[in-house]
């Protein structure tokens, strides 16, 4: 019989509102989650424990990090099969991202939450605990990496975003798909991840990495000034094929010179980057100013790749190659 381990963080599924229209505050534990489950799951034994009790907006890397290692301690004992992590949706990716990157452990990660609160009479938080919850007894889902599993549906954490504010089908997978389903109980896992998962070993997260979001004619300035404020890696959300409004190529060759690395990445949510433009700012002067390209990562998992590189010290030789692995 299966023997899953599930670690609270909070989030809309440990929330509620105390009066009617009043704020919607976290502090659920993880045993009154697991009390509200009308799910018999079919014998899988589940534990529980507390994590931390925050909106998942609230969370920061090196919290996020000391979760990583719990779930890899957690593991380790060989009576354990898998870990569902529940977590408020809004930064639900990026977390089940550095479990990806981070937790050697083939045995299944599988992340949750909710849209509606736990107050509400049609909260999804226990068809989707329990559905997480099968997802991580299910033997199909070992090596897959961490995923989310969330309104029926298995999404792994290299692939998915949150699409919609409110929704409860919030989750996709653009330019991927899902890999699988949980229906009616059943798990079905259709299909593995595209590229080889690599598994880091930094001994923290680099806290000073950030993330500038280009608009039409947006100024360079700004990222010069995340270097001068002491950011020690900087990604771009760029166009397109990875093209930034012009200047960017000069402040992205004074940002590497003064030892920040400089990671494009493109705003679209489908496709991949590739230097093809010329002209001030196109790919390809960004490619000669050293800027290097985050390929089809996303920008905010880009961003999360590179603060575990700079967190294990990589130089710039190490992170390109590594962001060339990402295809
Ligand atoms: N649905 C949610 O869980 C959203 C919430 N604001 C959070 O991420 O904590």
């Amino acid at each position: 019989m299966a023997r899953i381990h599930l670690i609270a963080t909070g989030g809309t599924i440990a929330s509620r509102a105390e009066t009617q229209g009043g704020p919607v505050t976290a502090g659920l534990s993880a045993q009154s989650l697991l009390s509200g489950l009308h799910d018999p799951l079919d014998g899988i034994e589940v534990s529980a424990e507390s994590f931390q009790a925050k909106g998942s907006y609230a969370l920061d890397l090196a919290t996020v990090f000391a979760l990583c290692q719990r779930i890899e301690t957690v593991l380790s004992a060989p009576e354990i099969d898998g870990v569902v992590v529940t977590h408020g949706t809004d930064t639900m990716e990026e977390s089940a991202y550095l479990a990806y990157l981070l937790v050697g452990s083939d045995k299944p990660v599988v992340f949750t939450g909710a849209q509606r609160h736990a107050g509400v009479a049609d909260t999804d938080g226990p068809r989707n605990i329990a559905e997480a919850i099968r997802a991580a007894a299910c033997p199909a889902m070992t090596g897959m990496g961490a995923a989310i599993v969330f309104e029926g549906e298995i999404h792994s954490a290299r692939h998915v975003t949150k699409f919609h504010a409110s929704r409860v089908d919030t989750f996709r997978s653009p330019g991927f798909g899902k890999i699988g389903d949980v229906d009616e109980g059943q798990v079905y896992v259709a299909r593995a991840n595209a590229t080889p998962r690599r598994i880091y070993r930094p001994e923290r997260l680099d806290p000073a990495v950030e993330l500038v979001l280009l608009g039409l004619g947006s100024r360079p300035s700004y990222l010069s000034w995340a270097v001068e404020t002491g950011a020690t890696g900087v990604v771009l959300a760029a166009f397109g094929r990875g093209n930034a409004p012009e200047g960017f190529a000069q402040a992205a060759a004074q940002a590497r010179a003064q030892g920040c690395p400089v990671v494009v990445a493109t705003r679209c949510p489908e496709g991949r980057t590739l230097p093809v433009y010329g002209n001030d700012s196109g790919g390809r002067s960004l490619e000669d100013a050293g800027v290097i390209f985050a390929g089809a990562l996303p920008p905010v998992k880009a961003r999360l790749l590179l603060a575990v590189l700079l967190g294990q010290g990589a130089d710039l030789v190490r992170i390109a190659a590594a962001f060339a692995q990402e295809g």
